[in-house]
């Protein structure tokens, strides 16, 4: 592989929907003063979304998905990086409207772009991600919003993916009591070694009603499943209580009422890593490395996996089969 003839994932939309790896050039990569080589990148359930064809994520084709990577400068025309420096770049319009990570090489404005932190390698970037930094920031609404962890216990839904998995480790390193919520029997040894205090099933959760207000289970809650298990969780939120939500694999509608708010004070958090201030962006990233950072990143990868593999790999989260983190080595 060189830069002028190197691998990526592309999407596209001809006569049939595709997703292979082929071969591209740099004149193929979009605008962006600093050219990377990828070292790593992950799997994002909007990264599985960018994959199919009614996906309503990328908004043109032939296309280079992966809302994350994590790599080296290889040219840079802005001040602020320079040849050899490691690097993160994961959002804004990366795997949506610019080419993203799943390349050996990516072209990216320099604004987008993250230091790589003192105390990760550009390996544990991306086993975190946007999922893990979506779940550091979920951390962080809470804390902003009185949540500590004398409150009591905090529900994590989804508990297995990505975001869940990152959050279920940081509460329990800031000393949390969490509450992991997962449908998968076979995962609770796991959900365990990250830190999980109890685990519920998904039914505990939402057991099929919503009601206008329930028992008082929790102090909080970490929510990237949104739906109706939304609906339900804010029910049972206790008095003075907040929900950081940042998902939807369990649908785009909330069917709630407005008692939670009301008649016990709850807050509905929203969390939004995509145009997250770079201000706010470079402190999560410094706590992801230091004290929100997981005692054993390697416990996160379900899967190392190449571009090649990909294609048949990309659909695992849609089906909801996510245990933590896939990687993808460049
Ligand atoms: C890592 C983050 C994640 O995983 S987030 C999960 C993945 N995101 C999604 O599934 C959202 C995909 N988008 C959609 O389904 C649609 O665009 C939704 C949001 C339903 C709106 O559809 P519709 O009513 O047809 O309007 P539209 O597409 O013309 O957009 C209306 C205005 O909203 C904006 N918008 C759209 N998508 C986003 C987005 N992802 N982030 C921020 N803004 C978004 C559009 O630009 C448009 O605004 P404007 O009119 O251009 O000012
Ligand atoms: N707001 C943001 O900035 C942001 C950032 C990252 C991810 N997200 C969203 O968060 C969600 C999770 O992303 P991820 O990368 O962790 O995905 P993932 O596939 O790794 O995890 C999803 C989890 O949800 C569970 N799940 C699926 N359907 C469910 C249901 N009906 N009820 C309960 N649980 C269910 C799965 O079993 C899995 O554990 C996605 O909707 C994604 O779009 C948003």
């Amino acid at each position: 592989m060189t830069a002028e003839n190197f691998s990526a994932l592309v999407v596209n939309k001809d006569d049939a929907f595709t997703v292979k790896v082929n071969k591209l050039t740099l004149e193929d990569l979009p605008k962006g003063e600093v050219l990377i080589k990828v070292s790593y990148s992950g799997i994002n359930y909007k990264d599985s979304l960018a994959s199919i064809p009614d996906g309503k994520i990328v908004t043109s084709y032939p296309f280079v998905p992966g809302i994350d990577l994590a790599g080296t400068v290889v040219s840079s025309e802005d001040s602020r990086f320079k040849i050899d420096d490691e690097v993160i770049a994961t959002s804004y319009e990366i795997g949506v409207s610019h080419f993203g990570g799943f390349s050996e090489y990516a072209r990216i404005p320099a604004q987008w772009i993250v230091p790589l932190p003192k105390g990760l390698s550009l390996k544990e970037a991306m086993v975190i991600g946007t999922a893990g930094f979506t779940a550091a920031l979920s951390v962080q609404k809470l804390e902003e919003n009185g949540i500590h962890p004398e409150k009591g216990k905090i529900l994590v839904t989804g508990a297995t993916g990505g975001v869940g998995s990152f959050a279920v480790s940081i509460l329990s390193t800031l000393g949390y009591q969490v509450e992991a919520s997962t449908g998968k029997e076979s995962e609770h040894e796991y959900l365990q070694s990250l830190g999980a205090t109890t685990i519920v099933n998904r039914e505990e959760v939402y057991d099929g009603k919503i009601k206008a207000l329930g028992k008082q289970k929790w102090a909080a809650a970490v929510d990237s499943v949104g739906g109706e298990p939304l609906a339900s969780l804010l029910s049972q939120i206790q008095y003075g209580g907040a929900v950081a939500c940042s998902g939807l694999t369990a649908g785009t509608q909330l069917p709630t009422s407005v008692f939670p708010f009301i008649l016990r004070g709850v807050s509905l958090l929203g969390v939004d890593s995509v145009y997250c201030p770079m201000d706010i962006r470079l402190n999560i990233w410094h706590r992801l490395a230091t004290d929100f950072k997981p005692a054993n990143l390697n416990d996160f990868i379900q899967q190392e996996v190449t571009l090649q593999q990909l294609p048949d790999v990309l659909p695992i989260l849609l089906k909801g089969q996510a245990r933590g983190r896939i990687l993808v080595a460049l």
